[in-house]
Order: structure tokens, then sequence, then C-alpha cells
């Protein structure tokens, strides 16, 4: 599970590892990035408002709209537009409200990505969520924390997709990154969590057994430097690389 290259979910020929896509609430911008994560995905699932990025996303395509219809959508259900709920229902997706204002609509889809993967006997599916990070501070804080929640969860990779990054969690041990033809050129390593000691290969400025904390050394505007990172850390940190959606065609 340390030997990874979070960019493999993008690969045309599909990933070396199935993953659920799940479909947050924020804008679609790479629209063609998001077909590709569609196609590569096994189980497809809409947080709550997020089934209204998907609608809006094939606005100009009504058969593309037609193709994409997700495996379910979940949330509170206050965010989801009338228009768009009547028309997912009419194609027969399910819906389902669930009112616990403790958990976000985010955590709500893991939840039943976990119940879907129960009833068709798999396991261990990677977590891929578009659009986790910008937007509302709030909600880019509780994306990263749903990383460090599922981190017990050692046979599965959570992805953050975001219009300009890939962020992951790596636990504390040592990593080996494979970059690829969608990553770069900047990249940060992050102990959001907790101070951290790393020690770094491939990157344009590597550290070296350096304490890392917030209001001492974080590694943002690092760059990476060769085809595989070699990330080692004592506490866990957020890795994260620039997107190329250029280069996904
Ligand atoms: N402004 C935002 N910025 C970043 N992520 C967001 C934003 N709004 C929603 N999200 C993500 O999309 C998911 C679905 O959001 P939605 O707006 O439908 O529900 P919400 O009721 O506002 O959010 P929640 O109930 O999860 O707090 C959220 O759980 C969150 O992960
Ligand atoms: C200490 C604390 N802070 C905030 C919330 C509110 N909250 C957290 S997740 C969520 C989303 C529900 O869709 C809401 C409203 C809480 N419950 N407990």
């Amino acid at each position: 599970m340390n030997d990874w290259a979070p960019s493999s979910i993008l690969l045309p020929q599909g990933p070396p590892k199935p993953f659920c896509l799940i479909q947050l609430n924020q804008p679609i911008v790479h629209v063609h990035l998001f077909e590709r994560l569609w196609a590569n995905a096994t189980i497809r699932l809409c947080a709550d408002g997020g089934t209204n990025r998907l609608y809006d996303a094939f606005e100009n395509s009504p058969e593309k709209r037609d193709k994409h219809l997700p495996d379910e959508i979940r949330g509170d259900l206050d965010s989801i537009r009338p228009e768009v709920r009547a028309f997912y229902e009419a194609k027969g997706v399910t819906v389902t409200r669930i009112e616990d204002q403790n958990s976000t609509d985010f955590t709500k889809c893991v939840c039943l990505m976990k119940e879907k993967e129960a009833k068709l006997g798999i396991k261990d599916l990677d977590v891929v969520a578009m659009s986790a990070i910008g937007g509302r501070f709030d909600q880019t804080i509780a994306s990263i924390n749903t990383l460090y929640f599922m981190k017990h969860e050692k046979n599965r990779h959570y992805v953050l997709v975001s219009d300009e990054n890939l962020t992951i969690l790596l636990d504390k041990g040592i990593h080996h990154l494979q970059c690829s033809e969608y990553d770069g050129p900047t990249c940060g390593v992050m102990p959001i969590g907790s101070p951290a000691t790393i020690t770094t290969k491939g990157l344009e400025w590597n550290l070296d057994n350096t304490p890392c904390f917030f209001g001492g050394m974080v590694s943002t505007s690092n760059a990476i430097a060769a085809e595989c990172v070699v990330i080692e850390t004592d506490s866990p940190v957020v890795w994260t690389s620039e997107l190329r959606p250029e280069n996904v065609k």
C-alpha cells in the first residue's frame, strides 16, 4: 500500500485498483477529466448537491447526461435541486435521505459505498472524491479530516481531486509515490494533523529528517523532480501534487 501512483486513477486503460467515485458539491471544471474518472470508476455516487454539478456538467449534451447516471444519490438532501432530483429519479436512480447532522454528505457517501461493497461481495475499493478542495474552507478542512478519519483503513486509498490538485494522506512510514504525466510540476508535503519529522527524495527541495509543523516548516510550492518521490514520515502528512488536466486525453 505504500508504493502507489495516485494519478493512476486517470489512466486511459483503467486504474490498477478499482475505485468508487463520489461527486461532491463543487463545480466540475474539467469535464473531460471528470469523464475519465467516471469511466474508470466501479461505483459512482453523488453527495446531495453534487448531483446538481453532475447534471450541470452536461448542460449542453443531453445524451451524455442520460448516460452518466449515478448508482445512488445520498445526503441530507438540502442542496439537490428539485428538477435535478426528478430527472435522476425518473431514470431509476435511488435517492436516499440521511438526516444525520453530525456527518457530512461526503462521509454519508463513504458509508453508502461500504453498504454497496457488502451487497456486491467486494471490498477495499479506493475512494476518489471529486472537487473535495476549494470553495468553502470549512468543507475543504472537512474533506481533509475525512482522510484522517479513514486512516485506519489500511487497504483503501482516498484521493481528493480538485481543479488543480490530487491530494492524499500518507500515514507514518516510507512511501514510494510514482508520478506520471498527470502530476506536477508543483507539490506539497504538509503536516496538517500533527507535527512530523520528514525525509524526502525526488523533490526539488528535499527534507532531511526535518521537523515540520505549522508555525515552522511546511513544504509548499515544492516541485516534483523524479518519477518516483520517496517520503518518510513519523506522523501522517498530506501530500498534494498539481494536476495537469491537459494531459488527460
Ligand atoms: N462550498 C463547498 N466547498 C467545498 N466542498 C463542498 C462545498 N459544499 C459542499 N461541499 C462538499 O460536497 C458535499 C455535499 O455538499 P452539499 O452542499 O450538498 O451539502 P451540505 O449540506 O452543504 O454539506 P454537508 O451536509 O456535508 O455539510 C459536502 O459534504 C462537502 O464534502
Ligand atoms: C461540533 C459540531 N459542529 C458542527 C456540527 C454541524 N454539522 C456537522 S456535519 C453537518 C452536516 C450535516 O449535513 C453539520 C450540520 C455538528 N453537528 N457538531
